[in-house]
């Protein structure tokens, strides 16, 4: 009878298709659902073009001072537009364009966070974090900035540093400095009828062509050594597309609830 409940419970979540974990997606009665066409893996744009939004950026980030409005300055100058943290219409912290305007189909922002392949152990960061989002394939970002998410997306990229070079963003954890600005995904609130969404996720993986002095930008790490796996040396990111202009002054909204049929 056990081996049978196990075997429900691991077949009803290989079939689970949102991308906020059970523990999140049963606070919200009132859910819209995203369709997505099997095999179309959800991809907006092209890989190509958030590579190269992300090495425009990253590269005349480089070497600037990490003050925030320096930083700030220099998102607005690369890609027209801000992202800031700001108090939510809906409930506790959302995100804001904050200068600018950002045109549809434009990365607006990353979602940070430790990555977690389906075999590796969550469940104790994940108690009562609702910051663990679920990508297409199964791996989980645990985003949660702080408690023992913190503690461990820390070390683990002080363990995948490479000689000189830091492999990832730890700034997205203090108000110590600034290195990513677009580092801010995991605010993002669901949407609402009053609050459509405006931004979709979408899965992007860097792989070892990636620049390694730009990969200090990058806000996410692997939980398990990559050095000891190979076959799977990508670092899996997520970034928040926009599906439409957006204006300074709105809120970023997006919707937890895809289903891929
Ligand atoms: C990933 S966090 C988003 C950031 C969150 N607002 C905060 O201040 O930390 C997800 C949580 O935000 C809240 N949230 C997100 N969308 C919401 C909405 N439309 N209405 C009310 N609360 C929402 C819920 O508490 C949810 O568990």
């Amino acid at each position: 009878m056990f081996h049978t409940l196990i075997k429900n419970l691991s077949a009803r979540w290989k079939s689970y298709r949102y991308r906020f974990v059970p523990w999140i997606a049963l606070n919200f009665k009132n859910r819209t659902i995203r369709g997505v066409p099997k095999g179309s893996e959800d991809k907006v744009i092209s890989d190509k073009q958030v590579e190269d939004t992300l090495k425009t950026l990253f590269t005349k980030i480089n070497g600037v001072s990490s003050k925030p409005e320096i930083v700030l300055g220099v998102m607005r100058d690369v890609l027209g537009f801000t992202v800031e943290k700001a108090k939510s219409q809906v409930g506790g912290t959302g995100v804001y364009v904050t200068n600018g305007a950002v045109p549809k189909g434009t990365v607006l922002a990353m979602y940070p966070g430790t990555v977690y392949f389906t075999y590796e152990p969550i469940l104790l960061q994940s108690i009562g974090n609702p910051f663990i989002f679920r990508c297409l394939d199964g791996l989980l970002i645990d985003g949660n900035d702080k408690s023992i998410s913190k503690l461990i997306y820390r070390s683990c990229s002080k363990r995948e540093r490479s000689g000189p070079y830091m492999t990832s963003d730890m700034s997205w954890l203090s108000s110590d400095g600034l290195l990513n600005p677009l580092a801010l995904g995991q605010y993002v609130n669901n949407q609402s009828k009053k609050f459509p969404a405006n931004v979709v996720y979408q899965e992007y993986d860097v792989t070892d062509d990636f620049p390694l002095h730009l990969m200090k930008y990058i806000p996410n790490i692997r939980y398990s050594s990559t050095h000891h796996n190979t076959e799977t040396r990508f670092i899996r990111t997520v970034i928040l597309v926009s599906t439409r202009d957006i204006k300074a002054g709105e809120e970023i909204f997006s919707t937890y609830f895809t289903m891929v049929y």
